[in-house]
């Protein structure tokens, strides 16, 4: 498997107002690797800084030292045009699809937008445009319409959409579901998974949500208070976490189906694979 995303020793700090205050630091020393074709689950309490570190990846923050490589390419040396080059590698889902939504333009031209830059031809961004409607399960006559007309997940799907357009390695997934009702939230993670399974898409998924990291995420990282305390297998973490920290988010977190949950460990303790919530 090759690497797409590696970040070592990251530190971010944020410029404070008034004369002589100084940068706050809210990011120290975070190390983070993922590989191609998985999800690495960012998880912790609000204020931890997951946004901070998905936005110095998208180079929405800048980084005080450390290093953010996509795909290899240190990120802090890109020119204007590198940067623009590297949109077609990462792209980003945010939790408000209604905020990162032009509600001015169609979604026809939302869609277009990144293969217009990308230098596609007319007829290459029809045919890419009806392909990613087919994807996200979106109707073809969604095209003329203003993102205002659909609701919070067909506004996911058509940001997913967008994402997706130049078929990027990475996509960094803030919060992409903590907007919607939960059947919305579980139909736009069984979407997100098929995309990852069909294209090979990695995601970074930052969530305060631990149900969603077990369920979605390959591994883990938790951060508290800028810093990474505990890391590993999604499941693992979850189910047997070892710093205090994870320990409190997971005995805070609420438990949707406890029966379920037990039947699971109990499966899991006897060596067995998943278990049905049915069997
Ligand atoms: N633009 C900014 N300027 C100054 N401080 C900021 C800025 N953005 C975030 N912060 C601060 O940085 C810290 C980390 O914030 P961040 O949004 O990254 O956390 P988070 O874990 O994503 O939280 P949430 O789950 O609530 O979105 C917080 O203390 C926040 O107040």
């Amino acid at each position: 498997m090759s690497e797409v995303l590696r970040v070592v020793d990251l530190h971010v700090s944020y410029r404070t107002r008034g004369i002589g205050s100084r940068p706050r630091s809210v990011i120290h020393g975070v190390d983070l690797a993922v590989q191609a074709g998985e999800t690495l689950a960012l998880v912790g309490e609000s204020g931890s800084g997951k946004s901070t570190i998905g936005n110095a990846i998208l180079g929405l923050v800048p980084i005080e030292s450390g290093s953010v490589l996509i795909d290899g390419t240190d990120v802090a040396g890109l020119s204007r045009r590198g940067r623009r080059e590297m949109s077609r590698t990462v792209q980003a889902i945010f939790q408000n699809p209604y905020g990162s939504l032009n509600p001015w333009i169609t979604v026809g031209q939302t869609l277009a937008e990144p293969l217009k830059v990308a230098g596609r031809s007319r007829a290459e961004i029809a045919d890419r445009l009806r392909w990613l409607l087919e994807r996200v399960r979106l109707p073809q006559d969604a095209l003329d319409r203003y993102p205002s007309e659909f609701s919070g997940g067909q506004r996911q799907r058509i940001a997913i959409a967008r994402a997706i357009a130049l078929e990027p390695r990475l996509v960094v997934c803030d919060e992409p579901t903590s907007a919607l009702d939960v059947l919305t939230q579980a139909a736009v993670l069984r979407l997100l998974r098929e995309l990852q399974d069909d294209l090979g898409i990695a995601y970074l998924f930052i969530t305060h949500d631990l149900a969603i990291v077990r369920e979605f995420a390959a591994r883990v990282g938790v951060l508290r208070s800028g810093e990474i305390v505990e890391s590993g297998d999604a499941e693992e973490v979850c189910d047997a976490p070892r710093h205090p920290y994870t320990r409190q988010l997971v005995a805070a977190a609420p438990v949707p189906d406890p029966v379920l949950q037990r039947v699971r460990r109990a499966a899991r303790l006897a060596g067995g694979g998943e278990v049905d919530a049915d069997s």
